[in-house]
Formats: structure tokens, sequence, C-alpha cells
């Protein structure tokens, strides 16, 4: 069994990077998309993903946005976060791996997005709240995730160090992806969550 991996999402300050990535953090994920309080621009990308160390993956997180503005900011990214409605054909046209998130709405059917989405690396599931494309801090349940999956699952949606091992045991995906249960205040991550996170993460392996 591979040991499940840790992407701490929504980054905003230099200092919260350094934490992350001192505790083990597998990959750093960075909101490009306006709408969100934890938004960057693509010069505060550019100036955060610098202090990033090889080997930690920096994904950019995008909601149905323009495919040439995504094509300028790839340049700072290793992975792009597709967060909203695109279609697979839309998603195609990055030209960095990508993954593809999907809001786990009663009438999704997962299997179907695997063969959908046949190019995305992985699928990040996340809790379905109408009106708001991710973030929302909501869990999910996590029982509607079909075993056997064609694609690797990255689970999200309100996870905190409090259920992260309940969620590894229960689901075993590929990894793990958390924002607000990090957070003192949108974009502003607490230290000590970040660090009790990824230990849970770790006490949680088999
Ligand atoms: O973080 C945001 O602001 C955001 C905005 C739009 C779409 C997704 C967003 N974040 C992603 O949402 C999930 C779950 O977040 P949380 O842990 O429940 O707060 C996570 O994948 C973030 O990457």
């Amino acid at each position: 069994m591979n040991r499940t991996r840790v992407k701490i999402c929504g980054l905003t300050r230099e200092e919260d990077i350094d934490v992350a990535v001192a505790a083990g953090a597998d990959a750093l994920g960075f909101v490009l998309w306006p709408g969100s309080e934890r938004a960057l621009d693509i010069d505060r990308l550019a100036h955060l993903v610098a202090r990033v160390p090889a080997f930690v993956t920096r994904v950019g997180l995008f909601v149905d946005q323009d495919p040439e503005f995504i094509r300028r900011c790839e340049a700072y990214l290793d992975l792009i976060q597709y967060h909203g409605d695109e279609v697979p054909a839309t998603c195609a046209k990055a030209t960095r791996p990508w993954i593809k998130a999907l809001r786990m709405r009663d009438a999704l059917d997962v299997q179907a997005a695997a063969s959908d989405y046949r190019e995305a690396r992985a699928l990040l599931l996340d809790a379905y709240k109408p009106g708001v494309p991710g973030g929302t801090g909501e869990t999910f349940d996590w029982s509607r995730i079909p075993a056997g999956l064609s694609k690797p699952v990255i689970l999200a949606g309100g996870l905190a160090s409090t259920n992260v091992g309940e969620a590894i045991r229960s689901v075993r995906p590929f990894a793990v992806d958390v924002s607000g249960g990090v957070e003192r205040a949108k974009g502003v991550k607490d230290h000590d969550k970040i660090r009790a996170f990824i230990q849970q993460v770790t006490l949680a392996q088999p």
C-alpha cells in the first residue's frame, strides 16, 4: 500500500509554504480563480512558487477560466486542478498534467466521470454545495465513492486533523487535500493545524 499523499491548498503566504513543506506536504495548491478569498494574481503566484523546493508539486486551481490565462500560469506550475464544470476537451488544452475536481452531487456518476476524464491524472472528490465551486469546508458521504475506480482518488472537502485519519481508513485515497481545515482565516494557514493534519495522515498509514 502506498503512502497517502498530502496536498495543502489555498496558500497565499511565504511562511505558510515553508511550514507546509517542512511538515512534509507533497503538493501545494495555489488558487488562481479570482472569485476566491484565497486568490492570487500571476505575479504573486510567481513570487510564491519561487520558494517551493524540487519534488514538491505546485498545483494551480482554476474554475472555468480562460485557457489563455491558464497557459500563462503554467510556467509556474507542475499540475493543473480544474475545479469547475470544464469538459474533458477543455481540460485537454493544458500543457501540464491535470486533475479534475468533481463535486459529489447526488446525480453524479463517478465511474462514468472517471472514463469521461480519461486523461486526468486523478479525480479530486469534493463536497457539493449549490452555487459554490469548492473550498466549502464541508464533508460528503464517503461511502458514495465507488470501489475500484480507474483513476486515483484525491479526497477533499471538510478535512481536518480531527477526521483525516478516519477518512483515510475508510476511503484509502491516493491523496488527501485540505484548505479550510488548516486555516485560522481564509488564506491564512494555522501552522499547528498543518503539522497536526500531516501527523494524523502519517498515523493513519497501514
Ligand atoms: O479554496 C478555494 O477558495 C476554492 C475555490 C474554488 C474551488 C475550490 C477551492 N478550494 C478547494 O476546495 C477543496 C476543499 O476545500 P476545504 O478543505 O473543504 O476547505 C480543496 O480541494 C481545495 O483545493
